[in-house]
């Protein structure tokens, strides 16, 4: 059997700072309990899942924005680019947030409920199934928070979103977090030299689910499904 490669991973104290910084963000942004607890509601129809979903939105556009600002060096980006990046990554962080919810142990039985009202909230059948692959293909990876928390800020952090003026400022920001995910992975999978191209893979996964999530709201849009304020600012519907 081969030995497991002990490499030797050093993080620079930036490194340091920074992931501490991340993981904060990370760990204090939760959807609200009330919120949450809704889902263990009785009432089971499609229409009263859509609500309890776009009320998980909803509340996920905020936790998203406030995870956003404790970025380092987010805030001193161009106003108008921050704007931009959040427009342009919001639906991808929030697929990449329900695969974590629905992949950890989240309290008896809100993983499945969650998972049932996802599955009879008006989305079709065609839709569904990319989601839900996304959803075990990310499970597979057995990522830990580190790596979560990072994946999500490489993803608000991707440069080339539509709008977006000074792209090598978001450049430089994306590879900070890259570099630091990239030793993330050694240390946490030293097993598995393709771990973080496999991480890196899944974001390209997320910008086809994105590309489905458009259709998502019109189809939602035309079964005359009201979205939030929020939402419509945040996906340019309405
Ligand atoms: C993205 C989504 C809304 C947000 C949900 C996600 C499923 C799981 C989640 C888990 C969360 C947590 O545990 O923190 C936060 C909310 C999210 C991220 C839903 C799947 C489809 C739905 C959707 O696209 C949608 C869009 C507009 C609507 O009005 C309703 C639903």
């Amino acid at each position: 059997t081969t030995k497991p490669s002990k490499k030797k991973v050093s993080f620079t104290k930036e490194q340091q700072a920074l992931m501490k910084v991340i993981i904060d963000a990370y760990n204090k942004h939760q959807i609200p309990q009330d919120v949450a607890k809704k889902l263990l509601q009785d009432k089971y129809s499609t229409e009263e899942n859509f609500l309890l979903l776009t009320e998980m939105a909803t509340s996920q556009v905020q936790v998203l924005v406030e995870f956003t600002k404790n970025i380092p060096g987010f805030l001193s980006l161009d106003r108008e680019d921050q704007i931009a990046l959040l427009k342009g990554s919001a639906v991808e962080a929030m697929f990449l947030r329900s695969a974590q919810a629905l992949n950890k142990k989240m309290p008896i039985g809100h993983t499945e409920v969650l998972e049932e009202r996802i599955r009879k909230s008006g989305i079709s059948e065609e839709f569904i199934k990319p989601m839900f692959n996304f959803y075990k293909s990310i499970g597979e990876l057995h990522m830990v928070l580190e790596e979560q928390a990072l994946l999500t800020t490489i993803t608000i952090l991707t440069p080339d979103r539509p709008y977006v003026k000074d792209q090598p400022a978001v450049e430089r920001l994306q590879e900070t977090a890259l570099d630091l995910l990239r030793k993330m992975c050694v240390l946490h999978h030293p097993q598995e030299p393709q771990y973080f191209a496999r991480l890196l893979g899944r974001l390209t996964e997320l910008r086809t689910l994105s590309h489905y999530h458009a259709e998502m709201l019109a189809s939602w849009r035309v079964n005359d499904h009201k979205f939030t304020p929020l939402l419509c600012e945040i996906w340019d519907v309405q």
